[in-house]
């Protein structure tokens, strides 16, 4: 499969929908081409199924929807811009205490930016990395994120689609690009 359509169904994010918004589907940001009173529909482009989970989407099934950050709203999390890096999967799920500990296996090339105590997205959601590892890195879930996500509907095994945070990239870039001139 190379490209795809899907209809989302939704509620908060059509309040004010308009065509041509951006809505990131589990932190994949889709650019709205029509919508009605309880969906909306995107186009999918080849790059967005090879780089995230979307390509086994089933109907039914829970997507995190967000859409893009009003420029008056207060600015929790990290800039997460909806373009997915690539997907990981889920090792290991413990509770500790109130939080869920969710274990994530990566490529090198994921791992490569993510820092303990800095920021993942992991499917759209804005997370605090909690540990790094050589093949993975963890993050810890407060209740509050549990019942505003699908994080909760996951299993061990499952495909999960990761932004690295967009600084330790642009330091990379120029530090590097400047090393070698
Ligand atoms: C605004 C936007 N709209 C779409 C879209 O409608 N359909 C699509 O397939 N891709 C879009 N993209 C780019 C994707 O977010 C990007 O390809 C994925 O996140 C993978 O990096 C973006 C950034």
């Amino acid at each position: 499969m190379n490209s795809a359509v899907v209809t989302i169904g939704a509620q908060k994010v059509l309040i004010d929908v308009q065509i041509g918004d951006s809505i990131a589907v589990n932190g994949i940001c889709l650019t709205v081409t029509s919508y009605t009173k309880k969906d909306f529909t995107a186009d999918v482009m080849h790059e967005s199924l090879r780089r995230s989970s979307l390509f086994q989407a089933k109907i039914g099934s829970h997507v995190n929807l967000e859409r893009a950050m009003p420029a008056n709203g207060r600015f929790g999390g990290h800039i997460v811009s909806g373009h997915v890096d690539g997907t990981g999967v889920i090792q290991s799920i413990v509770r500790d205490a109130n939080a869920i500990w969710y274990k994530i296996r990566a490529s090198a090339d994921i791992l490569y930016y993510i820092v303990e105590k800095g920021s993942i997205t992991i499917d759209g959601i804005s997370l605090t990395v909690t540990r790094v590892e050589k093949e993975y890195f963890s993050v810890s879930i407060i209740p509050h994120t549990l019942g505003e996500t699908n994080l909760i509907d996951k299993r061990i095994g499952d495909m999960v689609n990761l932004e690295n945070d967009c600084v330790g990239k642009y330091i990379e870039k120029f530090v590097v690009g400047r090393q070698n001139e």
